[in-house]
C-alpha cells in the first residue's frame, strides 16, 4: 500500500545537517521507572519516522517528551540545531495529533480548523479559503458546517489532522492517528495521509503505531522501540529484509530462526535453499516469517525438498496457516502458508520450500543475532500460530 514519495527519495540515511529534529541519548523516568533509555534518533527535515513497538514500550511516551510535555532526565532533543530544553510546548511550534483526535466539541469542522489559522492571526478571509483547501486536502470539502459530534471516526481523524497541518508546524507528530478505526477506513486513510505526508513541502513528522502496515506505509525510515530502547532504525525495506536481532525479527513477523550457510548468494538451511544475493559466503541466521515457508499436500517422491508432517490446521481471511513438525534434527515445528489447491489436513504429509519474500537475513552482530527472552518461545520452536 506504500505510496511513492514525490521529488527526491528523502531520507533512506540521516542526513549529517542540523536540520530537523535529533534526540541525543534522550532518557526519561516516572518515578523509579526508566521509560525511555538513552534514545538516539534523527529525523531530517521533511522525513517521516515512524516508531514501532509493542504496548508499554514508551512509544507515547517519546512523542510526548519531543512535544515538550515530559522532562528528560538526561540526554537532549534539538530542532534544527537549537536545544529545546526551556522551550514550553506552545513555543516550538510542533502539530499533534493524538490517538482520540481531541476536537473542540462546540465548534463546528470549520471551527475547528480555522481556530489554528486564528492562532496563527491569519485574516478573515483568508481563513475562510485555507479552510476550504485544507479540507479538501484531508478529503472532507464540503464538511464545513458539521458538528463534530456528528462524525464519524474517521472523519474525525481527518478533522484533527486539517487542524494540526493549520498551524503550519514545523514539525507534526502523529499519536496512533489511525487507531480505533475499522480495518477498511484505516487502509484508505492511511493511503491519503501517506499520500499528504510524501508532498513536497510537507512537515517532517514523527508517527507512533504498533501497526506494521501503518508504519510501513507511511515511514522513510522505521525505529523499533522495545522496554525504552531503540532496537534499530532503518529504511522499511531494510529492517523488514535485514532485522538486527531475533527480537526485532520476531516484532516483524517472524516465527522460525534457523542457521544456515551462504554460498554464491544462496543460503542453504535445513528447510532448504534461498536466494541471499547480497550476503557474503559464510554463516548466516535466517528468520522465517509463515509467509516465508510454503507447505504443499504430499511428498514430492524424488524430490529434493524439505518434507514434514501437519500438527495444526488455521483458517484465516485469506490463507490456511498450517503448524508443520518438520522432523526432529532440523527445525522442528514451522508455520506455513498452505499452497496449492488442496488444503492440507491435521496428519497429512507436507512439502515444504521456502519463499524468500518472507525470509529475512538477520544483520547484528552474530553474537547479538539470538535474543532469546523469557517470553519469546525457544528459537526454531514456534509457538502456535495465533
Ligand atoms: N504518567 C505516567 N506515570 C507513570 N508511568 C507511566 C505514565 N505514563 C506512562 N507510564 C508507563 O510508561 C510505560 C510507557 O508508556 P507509553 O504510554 O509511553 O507506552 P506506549 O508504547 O505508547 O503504549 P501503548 O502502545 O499501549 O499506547 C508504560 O509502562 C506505562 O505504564
Amino acid at each position: 500500500m506504500s505510496v511513492a514519495r514525490a521529488g527526491a527519495l528523502r531520507g533512506t540515511e540521516p542526513s549529517d545537517t542540523d536540520d530537523g529534529l535529533r534526540m541525543n541519548a534522550v532518557t526519561v523516568r516516572y518515578g523509579s521507572t526508566t521509560v525511555l533509555s538513552e534514545v538516539d534518533l534523527e529525523v531530517p527535515r521533511g522525513e517521516v519516522l515512524a516508531v514501532l513497538g509493542p504496548s508499554g514500550c514508551g512509544k507515547s511516551t517519546l512523542l510526548r517528551t519531543v512535544a515538550g510535555l515530559e522532562s528528560l532526565a538526561a540526554g537532549e532533543v534539538r530542532f534544527d540545531g537549537r536545544d529545546l530544553s526551556g522551550v514550553p510546548v506552545h513555543r516550538r511550534g510542533f502539530g499533534m495529533v493524538f490517538q482520540d483526535g481531541q476536537l473542540f466539541g462546540h465548534r463546528d469542522v470549520a471551527g475547528n480548523v480555522e481556530f489554528a489559522l486564528r492562532m496563527r492571526g491569519v485574516g478573515r478571509k483568508r481563513r475562510r479559503a485555507e479552510v476550504d483547501r485544507l479540507l479538501d486536502l484531508v478529503g472532507l470539502a464540503g464538511y464545513q458546517r458539521r458538528r463534530v459530534r456528528q462524525l464519524s471516526g474517521g472523519q474525525a481523524q481527518r478533522v484533527a489532522l486539517a487542524r494540526a497541518l493549520a498551524a503550519e508546524p514545523r514539525m507534526l507528530l502523529l499519536d496512533e492517528p489511525l487507531s480505533g478505526l475499522d480495518r477498511a477506513l484505516r487502509d484508505r486513510l492511511t493511503v491519503d495521509l501517506a499520500r499528504l505526508l510524501s508532498a513536497e513541502d510537507s512537515p517532517t513528522a514523527v508517527m507512533v503505531t504498533h501497526d506494521l502496515d501503518e508504519a510501513f506505509a507511511l515511514a522513510d525510515r522505521v525505529a523499533v522501540l522495545h522496554e525504552g530502547r531503540v532496537l534499530q532504525t532503518d529504511e522499511p525495506r531494510r529492517l523488514w529484509r535485514a532485522p538486527r536481532n531475533e527480537r526485532v525479527a520476531r516484532f516483524l513477523g517472524c516465527t522460525t530462526f534457523l542457521d544456515a550457510h551462504v554460498t554464491d548468494g544462496t543460503a542453504s538451511g535445513p528447510l532448504g535453499t534461498v536466494p541471499t544475493p547480497e550476503q557474503p559466503d559464510g554463516p548466516v541466521r535466517l528468520g522465517l516469517r509463515p509467509v516465508g515457508v510454503r507447505a504443499r499436500t504430499g511428498r514430492c517422491p524424488g524430490a529434493a525438498e524439505t518434507t514434514g508432517r501437519v500438527v495444526e490446521r488455521m483458517h484465516r481471511h485469506d490463507h490456511v496457516r498450517l503448524l508443520v513438525d518438520a522432523g526432529e534434527g532440523r527445525v522442528n515445528r514451522v508455520e506455513a502458508i498452505a499452497e496449492g489447491a488442496e488444503i492440507p489436513e491435521p496428519g497429512e504429509d507436507v512439502t515444504l520450500r521456502l519463499d524468500p519474500v518472507g525470509v529475512a537475513v538477520l544483520s547484528g552482530d552474530p553474537r547479538q543475532r539470538r535474543t532469546r527472552t523469557a517470553a519469546s518461545p525457544p528459537s526454531d520452536r514456534p509457538g502456535t500460530p495465533e
